[in-house]
């Protein structure tokens, strides 16, 4: 089963859009795991058991763990959640971006050593850049958009004036995404949830495509605005799947004892506040 198989399935079996990010910070650990790196693995594992029937995916951020020199225990997150949620897939988050030789290595190490379904690529580098990762036809290569942050204006909602109809570069990245760029229907695009009308453009210019929808919770995005943007339903549409992402406001719900239930209270309520979205 492909990438995009995945999702489906994913968010057909859970009735969700909702992504939990594990973005596993050990200064906001609970209890007497405050502070200890090592406990990534042990945090991580239980906010997958507690949510892993609530998610179209979960997207582990690689930062995280390099920065406390724990990628053993993202491999061992990674197994995890293939043994005990086999169902739903997982995105990489590394926004990597290099000349083909170097991306050949990325892709190695996101779908061979942490065997993700699929991984978040920054495309500034061109399309040689995106090529090694499309060699695994399986999975899924998601390409940085119009991001969530304030900053992803400065060039992502600059007008290309040599480009026919004189798009703006988010809009161009779209429209490769969805047509020349996208040879074995692999790609996924960001969106920020800050930005719904940018949300509904992109979705204009690539209705076929996953879209990866990270600022609700923490960085107050709107739930019911983003899935009137950007969810295959409306207006008869049919369209790629939506994956709201959710980390920080899933993750650190409560720093008690209690932080995996109160994790899945805020994922539950989450979830089901995108798919009364759907209705309305
Ligand atoms: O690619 C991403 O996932 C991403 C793109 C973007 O435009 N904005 C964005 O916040 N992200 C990631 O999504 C997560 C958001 O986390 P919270 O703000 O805690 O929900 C982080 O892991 C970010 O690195």
């Amino acid at each position: 089963m492909n990438f995009i198989e995945m999702l489906q399935q994913a968010e057909k079996l859970n009735n969700s859009m909702l992504c939990v990010g594990l973005d596993p910070e050990p200064s906001r650990f609970p209890g007497s795991w405050r502070g200890d790196a090592s406990r990534i693995y042990d945090f991580c594992s239980a906010i997958v058991d507690a949510t892993k029937d609530l998610v179209i995916a979960f997207k582990p951020q690689i930062a995280y763990f390099a920065a406390q020199r724990a990628e053993d225990q993202l491999e061992r997150l990674m197994a995890h959640i293939k043994r005990v949620a086999p169902n739903v897939p997982v995105i990489l988050d590394a926004k990597r971006g290099d000349i083909g030789s170097t991306a050949e290595q990325y892709a190695r190490e996101a779908f061979e050593r942490y065997q993700a379904d699929a991984v978040t690529l920054s495309p500034f580098m061109g399309f040689d850049s995106i090529e090694p990762y499309l060699r695994y036809p399986d999975k899924g290569a998601i390409l940085l958009c119009r991001t969530s942050n304030a900053g992803g204006s400065d060039l992502q909602n600059q007008r290309l004036a040599d480009i026919p109809g004189q798009p703006l570069l988010y809009e161009h990245l779209a429209q490769l995404a969805q047509t020349a760029w996208n040879r074995n229907g692999q790609l996924g695009l960001v969106v920020g949830a800050t930005f719904p009308a940018e949300i509904e453009r992109v979705r204009e210019l690539a209705p076929d495509l996953p879209l990866l929808i990270p600022g609700v919770g923490a960085q107050g995005g709107d739930a019911r605005a983003t899935v009137h943007a950007g969810w295959r339903g409306q207006a008869g549409r049919t369209t790629g799947p939506i994956i709201v992402n959710s980390s920080r406001a899933v993750l650190y719900a409560s720093a008690g004892e209690d932080f995996a239930a109160a994790a899945r209270a805020v994922a539950l309520r989450t979830r089901d506040e995108l798919n009364q979205a759907r209705q309305a």
